[in-house]
């Protein structure tokens, strides 16, 4: 067992009756790494983090935290784990304020050393002003952040999180995130923070783990699993794409809008799919290969979303344009980045 090692799943299971939630899944988690659990809703996650948590049990496999079993050949209770759990509706004691909220999680310690921890995890977290306040007095934001301080104070090797930040606006989301990761990050804290929200997913973690039907389905640096999806489920996960249909000839497919690279797969002359991002399409009004006519635009500031019908395709294209268009402008030329046009 490497000594780096924070928590190991070692093929992994948990069935509901004829529910498989979690299907044979392994995977070793370094000490102090930020991951990112991602998947559509019923993949399995919250039963994932609640195993590792110890409320739920596996029926096949083993967990090892820091090096020791916690379940399969034997079972070690939540509260012995040291996992800290922050839940998405922070579950915050509403009789206990602030303060004994966090220390709440503190009985097992001496007073002298839960005050200390408390007190170090408070400061840490910027809510000293807080502590006599009770849950139903606080904003959103400052409940998560009450909620992270009680995970912290017992200071776990690894910090389990769901969806903790999905009940915030979307003002406050990105900013209450960065700090949240960069302290935890700080405090050199393994953790694992479910979500369902593929940008946060890419831009939260160190490594995601794509879920799918209780199964892990890629692992990588968020460059990875966007710029290189293992599959077409992966590709659709954080990007929708224009699928367009295309006969394989050589090292190439071949298809209405242009030639691109095949990377196996297929047999030759048969039927592939090649994904076209939105974002790898450019507009302009004179230059690119194809012409293209503009059916729909949408407005979004810094982005405008443009539907264009282009001969050969029975579907238009989504394209998504950083410069404007000029107004009115019906038929267009287009380009499309052949680098990042991924085939399956
Ligand atoms: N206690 C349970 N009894 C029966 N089925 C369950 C139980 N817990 C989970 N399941 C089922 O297991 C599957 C995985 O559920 P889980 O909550 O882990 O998914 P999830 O990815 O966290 O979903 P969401 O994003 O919606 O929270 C689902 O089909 C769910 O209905």
């Amino acid at each position: 067992m490497k000594q780096d090692i924070a928590l190991q799943l070692i093929n992994v299971g948990r069935s509901f009756g004829a529910t498989a939630a979690v299907k044979v899944i392994s995977i070793d988690i370094a000490k102090g790494e930020v991951i990112s659990l991602v998947g559509h809703s019923g993949c399995g996650k919250s039963t994932l983090l609640r195993i590792i948590a110890g409320v739920e049990t596996i029926d096949s496999g083993r967990v090892l935290l820091d090096g020791h079993e916690v379940d399969g050949g034997c079972f070690v209770e939540p509260e012995m784990r040291g996992v800290g759990f922050v839940f998405q509706d922070y579950a915050l004691f509403p009789h206990l304020s602030v303060r004994d909220n966090i220390l709440f999680g503190l009985k097992r310690h001496s007073r002298a050393e839960a005050l200390t921890n408390a007190e170090d995890v408070i400061r840490r977290v910027g809510i000293e002003h807080l502590l006599e306040r009770f849950p139903h007095t606080l904003s959103g934001g400052e409940q998560q952040r009450v909620a992270l301080a009680r995970a912290l104070a017992p200071r776990p090797g690894i910090v389990l999180m769901d969806e903790p930040f999905s009940n915030l606006d979307q003002g406050l989301r990105g900013q209450v995130r960065t700090e949240t990761l960069s302290l935890l990050k700080s405090l050199n804290t393994t953790v694992i923070m479910v979500t369902h929200d593929p940008q946060e997913a890419l831009s939260a973690g160190d490594r995601v783990v794509l879920m799918r039907s209780g199964e892990i389905v890629q692992v990588g640096s968020g460059y990875d699993l966007y710029d290189r999806p293992a599959s077409a489920y992966a590709a659709d996960f954080f990007c929708v794409s224009n699928k367009i249909p295309g006969i394989c000839k050589g090292d190439r497919i071949e298809t209405p809008v242009g030639n691109f690279l095949r990377n196996g797969g297929a047999t030759e002359g048969g039927a592939a799919t090649v994904h076209i991002r939105p974002q790898a399409i450019s507009i302009s009004p004179d230059r690119g290969e194809i012409t293209a006519h503009v059916r729909e635009r949408v407005f979004h500031g810094e982005t405008e979303h443009i539907l264009l019908a282009v001969d050969g395709l029975e579907t238009p294209l989504r394209a998504v344009a950083l410069d404007r268009l000029p107004e009115g402008s019906e038929v267009v030329r287009i380009s499309i980045a052949s680098e990042r046009v991924l085939a399956f």
